[in-house]
């Protein structure tokens, strides 16, 4: 891949950091960022075969990496997994709890399991590895979590299963982050608008493929985010640079939770913003027409 990093060469040489999902998507691209950086990479995801691809292109790159095939759901799995990359590596340094996804829905059409299945995937399963990552090295040597939200604020249409699971991981980040700061252990996340990515590109959903146009004319800099642009803030988060930064979260959205409602888009973009909010937004504020 020849990744080319902006951060320091070596920021983060002699770190072991877990990257879940690390097979895919952002959690790939995550992967090649931190381990030109210098960090041994530990990739984690369901499918051995993934992590072995995603092993082979950083190893490639010159970077070191290993991986550990487990399904993030499964508790005795994430004990183990965490133990013996413990017992391989010693300490861990920095986690990633960057696996999950969802298939779009209506909330109506969500059976019961498949509500379960991706609330355990999104939450549960970053539970467990962050909590086992604190109990069996970070609460000794203190590190550095970035957990994966979305930008889910205010509902997310067909993604209401995974927008109650991320809005669960916020409150568990802000928990952790108090719980753990006396361990030297900071705990963030990041929350993502659309990123072009291979999960966003595995959906055959309709409701999906006709979003996309439209949230490209929505967002503020109008077009969806890239890999390299969530993994940046994750790096960012995960580094020294950030080392008075626990219990929060950077949105990934390019404007879109930015008062665009009351300031139309369109408005805002053909004009200056002064002109704009008078064209725009006065009538509705004022009840009354606007002054040009
Ligand atoms: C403005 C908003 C901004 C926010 C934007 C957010 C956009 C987000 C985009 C992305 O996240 S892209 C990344 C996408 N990647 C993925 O989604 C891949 C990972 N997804 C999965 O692995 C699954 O979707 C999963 C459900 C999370 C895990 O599946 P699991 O392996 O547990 O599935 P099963 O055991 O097969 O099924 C369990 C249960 O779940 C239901 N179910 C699963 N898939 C579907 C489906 N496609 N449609 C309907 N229901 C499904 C189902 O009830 C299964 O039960 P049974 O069928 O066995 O009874
Ligand atoms: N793309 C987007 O628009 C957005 C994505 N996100 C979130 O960002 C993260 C990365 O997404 P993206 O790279 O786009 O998607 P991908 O589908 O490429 O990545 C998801 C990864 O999670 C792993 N994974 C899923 N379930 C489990 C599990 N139970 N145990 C272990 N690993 C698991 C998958 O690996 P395997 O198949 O091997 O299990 C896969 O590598 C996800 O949490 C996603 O929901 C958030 C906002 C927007």
């Amino acid at each position: 891949m020849g990744y080319r990093s902006v951060f320091a060469p070596g920021c983060f040489k002699g770190q072991n950091i877990i990257v879940t999902g690390g097979g895919s998507g952002i959690g790939r691209c995550t992967a090649h960022e931190l381990a030109s950086l210098g960090a041994h990479v530990v990739l984690v995801g369901r499918k051995r075969e993934k992590l072995e691809a995603v092993a082979a292109e950083l190893r490639e790159d010159g970077g070191e990496c290993s991986l550990e095939a487990v399904d993030i759901r499964d508790e005795e799995g994430v004990k183990a997994t965490v133990g013996r990359i413990v017992a391989a590596r010693g300490r861990i340094h920095g986690l990633v709890n960057n696996a999950g996804g969802q298939f779009p829905s209506p909330l109506a059409d969500i059976s019961k399991k498949g509500f379960e299945a991706v609330v355990a995937t999104n939450l549960t399963g970053g539970f467990l590895m962050a909590r086992e990552v604190y109990l069996q090295s970070m609460r000794e040597h203190g590190g550095s979590i970035v957990n994966m939200l979305a930008d889910a604020w205010g509902g997310m249409p067909g993604m209401g299963h995974s927008g109650a699971a991320r809005m669960g991981m916020l409150n568990l980040t802000q928990t952790a982050a108090v719980e753990w700061a006396v361990s030297g252990v900071r705990v963030n996340a990041v929350a993502p608008g659309w990123v072009i990515s291979s999960g966003l590109d595995s959906y055959e959903d309709e409701m999906v493929k006709a979003l996309i146009p439209m949230l490209k004319k929505e967002v503020p800099l109008q077009r969806l985010a890239t890999e390299a642009e969530v993994s940046g803030a994750i790096v960012f988060l995960l580094s020294d640079v950030s080392s008075f930064i626990t219990g929060e979260f950077i949105k990934i959205d390019g404007g879109a939770s930015c008062n665009t409602k009351i300031f139309p888009l369109e408005e805002t973009h053909a004009s200056k913003p002064f002109q704009g909010f008078h064209r725009a937004a006065a009538p509705r504020i004022l009840g009354g027409p606007g002054k040009e």
